[in-house]
């Protein structure tokens, strides 16, 4: 299973949870990676954890003030990014040309989607791996492999359908390790989330219990 701990705009100390994740991550058979704030990409990546972007700009090098370039996050040590988050929707040719760019910096990506039809067109699209999220239970604790697991066979058929080799993660309400082998069961290679381990009180102890059931 692959675990991307999304650090969105939370006032958590992305290198305590980056070195905590790579702690973890060494420890166990997990993979775990880390999206933070596009500033602190190159400290947490010097931290070892494996780490992404949480957006990049469809442009190239060039007259785009407040650009978020693929160029840039890959130079800072990321090597993935998310694109198309439901807090940072794009439209559909912005999703194509950032997934472009992120192919011309060799980043990884995953484009995220609400249901099952926006993940067959995203997986459309040729990313590494798509994510489905239902906006309504982000943040909520509430897991949506408990709350709507319909969503997350729904989106790993849909993905199946338009390529095979496109990975299917879930998120959304996250925070346990039996969330993580629900998804696992649902058909999901991998999980985002974000306030399960960047708002817990202790980020190192919120992973742990996360793999537990994995090791
Ligand atoms: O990017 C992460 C997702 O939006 C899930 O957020 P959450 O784990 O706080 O529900």
């Amino acid at each position: 299973m692959f675990v991307l701990v999304n650090l969105k705009a939370y006032p958590c100390d992305p290198i305590e949870v980056a070195t905590a994740a790579a702690d973890v991550s060494d420890d166990s058979d997990v993979r775990i990676a880390v999206a933070p704030q596009a500033a602190h990409i190159d400290a947490v990546a010097d931290t070892g954890v494996e780490t992404w972007a949480q957006h990049v700009s469809p442009n190239e090098h060039g007259s785009h003030t407040g650009s978020t370039l693929a160029e840039a996050v890959a130079d800072a040590g990321a090597v993935g990014t998310l694109l198309n988050h439901s807090e940072n929707r794009l439209k559909l040719a912005d999703i194509d040309a950032s997934l472009d760019a992120a192919d011309r910096a060799d980043l990884e990506t995953i484009v995220c989607a609400n249901n099952p039809d926006q993940i067959g067109a995203a997986a459309a699209l040729g990313p590494d791996a798509v994510a489905v999220e239902p906006p309504e239970l982000i943040g909520t604790g509430t897991p949506v492999s408990q709350a709507d697991p319909d969503v997350v066979t729904g989106a790993v058929d849909a993905a199946a359908r338009v390529d095979g080799d496109v990975d299917v993660l879930c998120g959304a309400g996250i925070s346990s390790g039996e969330d993580l082998v629900s998804a696992s069961d649902l058909g999901a290679t991998g999980v985002l989330l974000a306030s399960g381990v960047a708002k817990a009180d202790d980020p190192r102890a919120a992973l742990e219990d996360l793999v537990e059931p994995l090791n």
